[in-house]
């Protein structure tokens, strides 16, 4: 998951990539009905079922109403999902999730996709990504990170936020760099407050209280082109699927409908 553009689907190429590698049986599922192409073709396909194309032309919506009558589609037409999941029991299934982040942070749909999934039984691990760009400035990474929060209390799965595009980020010294992969909170605080008014100050800090109450602010750093980035992502990822393993089997709960018609 993540804001548009910030590296998803060359995440889980690069993810299947060292999955293979390591002799991984992995999968794509894209669930981006606008999705234009991938390095791997999607082994499950929204578009299969439905597309933003079509629901454009047909029913006169624009993109991102269309993208949401597309994802209740599919909600309303699990079936379809379940008979393509089948055949994919023991595998890792990565999915590539459309950009558009009230998905993940006030419409229920994505939290119904997570329940769904996990009444067939499978277990789920939420990777968000931000962009390396984003700690350039630190009200830009407080919103992003916000954001990534929303999406975690949202759908209620292990979480893990990734710092995408970390070799556009030449020019950032790598102490502050650091900060932001086990970040300082009072540090974080005194450096928006030093960029901003001191009418922000006392909201600057309840800010970063509150991100750092549900340890929002660490994030790993990815970089497509060093293994060792993505073999700590995946050895996460991994710990977060096995800790899922051990909890007792819950019945998720039942999100409430909207209509978005109304
Ligand atoms: N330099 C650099 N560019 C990257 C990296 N990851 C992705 N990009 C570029 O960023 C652009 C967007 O990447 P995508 O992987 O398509 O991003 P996305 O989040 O899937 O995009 P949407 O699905 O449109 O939201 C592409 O031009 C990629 O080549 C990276 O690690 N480094």
């Amino acid at each position: 998951m993540g804001p548009a553009g910030t590296g998803k689907s060359t995440y889980c190429a690069t993810m299947i990539n060292h999955c293979q590698n390591i002799g991984r049986s992995v999968h794509l599922m894209n669930l981006d009905p606008a999705a234009e192409k991938f390095e791997y073709s999607p082994s499950i396909d929204i578009r299969d079922l439905i597309t933003l194309e079509d629901v454009m032309e047909e029913l006169q919506f624009g993109p991102n109403g269309g993208l949401i009558y597309c994802l209740e589609f599919l909600l309303n037409n699990m079936d379809w999902l379940e008979e393509e999941l089948g055949e994919y029991e023991d595998d890792y299934l990565i999915i590539d999730c459309p950009g558009q982040i009230e998905l993940y942070t006030h419409f229920p749909i994505m939290r119904r996709i997570c329940d769904c999934l996990q009444r067939m039984h499978f277990r789920i691990c939420g990777v968000y990504l931000l962009e390396s760009q984003f700690i350039e400035d630190n009200s830009k990474f407080f919103a992003g990170v916000m954001s990534a929060m929303s999406a975690m209390i949202s759908l209620e799965i292990p979480h893990i936020n990734v710092l995408s595009k970390m070799d556009l980020l030449g020019k950032v010294k790598k102490q502050e760099l650091e900060r932001y992969f086990d970040p300082d909170p009072l540090l974080l605080t005194d450096k928006a407050n030093a960029s901003m008014s001191s009418r922000f100050h006392d909201l600057n800090k309840a800010i970063v209280q509150l991100i750092d109450d549900y340890n929002m602010v660490s994030f790993l750093p990815l970089n497509i082109t060093d293994e060792d980035s993505i073999t700590t992502i995946m050895s996460h990822v991994d710990n977060a699927l096995q800790f899922e393993e051990d909890q007792e089997p819950k019945e998720p709960k039942d999100t409430f409908d909207v209509d978005y018609d109304e």
